[in-house]
């Protein structure tokens, strides 16, 4: 069998030899790649981290082994020892002379403490805010950018759902450990995570790149198929979407779901039940009792009834907060990135979301997912039915406000 064309990203290797898996990945490769429009890369190597004792200490490694240029984007930037190393390590690099730039969002950074900053700026980090919200007009504050990007050297990348801040610090062991999922990138993708920082920092800096930028080609590093999806702060239906609902329509045995924040709209509450009726095992894994947002846990509760009428299986995370963002589809592709399940994700923010094609990396995030099974809550839909008025009344009350959630 010859290779098959990808118009967009060269020959994917389907040979004579190459099982239903490979077959499988092609054709939802393909959807995507026509779909979206955007190239999937092969010879990635994609490393799951869980929890903030691997992220943290695998992104300040790379941090610490910059030559060249350091990119550092995220939505939250809060307080801790955490906040102060991570100053410290792109403090270290600036004064060693590699470029080191960091974006942080004018909302969900907002807290960060005033020190880091003078002591940053001093060192010669290069200080970007993302649409402070003073400065704006309502319409444009209510799109902020929630991706979470780390580029070092232009050859190793890291995306997933962690904040800096000390809430996403240690192994999700008690209520002040968060769960929480990011990935380490190296190969061709890079360039799709890279240029999702670009376009932010290109709208809050005067300068997009310079010679420090050396604009390297990539040597193959692992065998992942990867595709980077921007989610673009707009209006209207975006690409995040058509991610979504491309992985949702190819399912063929099994959905798994975790989002930190899950309200999403009819269109996609629908699309989640309709998977569900088809005959796809549709799990969702969700904070349980330790949220720091109870109005967007009201909103997804709204829907429980809903979904588990149609068969979807709802978990509630017991141990801490839940905030990875991750989907695996039949043990063949993974989605992992900074986009939640909720209308402000999926409609109003910046978000970037890698769609891995890989059975061993998405096996790892199914192993991930079982024990975090473990330690969570299945709601009982007889059960859940009989709850009290008090809930049902907090799940209306919340709902004018879903659209922003
Ligand atoms: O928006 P996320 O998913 O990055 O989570 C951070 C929260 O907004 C913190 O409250």
């Amino acid at each position: 069998m010859p290779d098959r064309e990808s118009p967009l990203g060269g020959a994917t290797t389907v040979t004579a030899d190459s099982g239903p898996t490979d077959e499988r990945i092609h054709r939802i490769r393909r959807r995507l790649e026509r779909l979206i429009g955007v190239a999937a890369t092969e010879g990635n190597a994609v490393r799951p981290l869980r929890n903030g004792d691997e992220i943290f200490a695998a992104m300040l490694d790379a941090v610490a082994g910059a030559r060249h240029t350091v990119d550092m984007m995220t939505f939250v930037y809060w307080r801790g020892d955490i906040a102060r190393r991570f100053a410290e390590a792109l403090s270290d690099r600036a004064r060693a002379g590699v470029r080191v730039r960091l974006l942080l969002d004018g909302f969900g950074s907002r807290l960060i403490e005033r020190d880091l900053l003078d002591r940053m700026s001093e060192a010669g980090v290069e200080v970007a805010w993302f649409r402070k919200p003073l400065y704006l007009s309502p319409l444009k504050q209510n799109h902020r950018c929630h991706r979470k990007v780390l580029v070092v050297d232009e050859q190793t990348a890291f995306t997933g759902g962690v904040g800096i801040a000390e809430e996403w610090c240690g192994d999700a062991r008690n209520s002040h450990e968060w769960r929480d999922t990011h990935v380490e990138v190296q190969g061709p993708a890079v360039d799709g995570i890279a240029a999702a920082f670009a376009q932010n920092w290109a709208e809050c800096h005067t300068e997009l790149f310079d010679e420090r930028d050396r604009f390297v080609s990539h040597r193959p590093s692992g065998n992942a198929i990867v595709q980077v999806v921007r989610g673009s702060a707009s209006f209207g239906w975006q690409d995040m979407q058509t991610l979504m609902r491309v992985i949702l329509e190819s399912a063929e045995e099994r959905i798994r779901l975790a989002t930190a924040y899950f309200a999403p709209d009819d269109y996609f509450i629908e699309l989640l039940c309709a998977t569900a009726r088809r005959g796809v095992d549709v799990e969702i894994l969700l904070p349980g009792p330790h949220t720091d947002k109870r109005v967007c846990q009201l909103a997804g509760q709204h829907r429980y009834e809903a979904l588990t009428a149609c068969g979807v299986r709802i978990h509630q995370y017991q141990p801490t907060m839940m905030h990875a963002k991750i989907i695996t589809m039949d043990g063949v592709v993974s989605l992992i990135g900074s986009t939640n399940f909720n209308r402000r994700s999926l409609d109003h923010d910046e978000e970037v979301m890698l769609a891995v094609m890989d059975t061993e990396f998405t096996a790892s995030l199914d192993a991930h997912y079982d024990e975090d099974l473990k330690v969570s809550e299945l709601i009982r839909p007889d059960r859940w039915k009989r709850r009290s008025l008090l809930q049902r009344a907090r799940e209306t009350a919340v709902l004018p406000i879903r659209r922003y959630l």
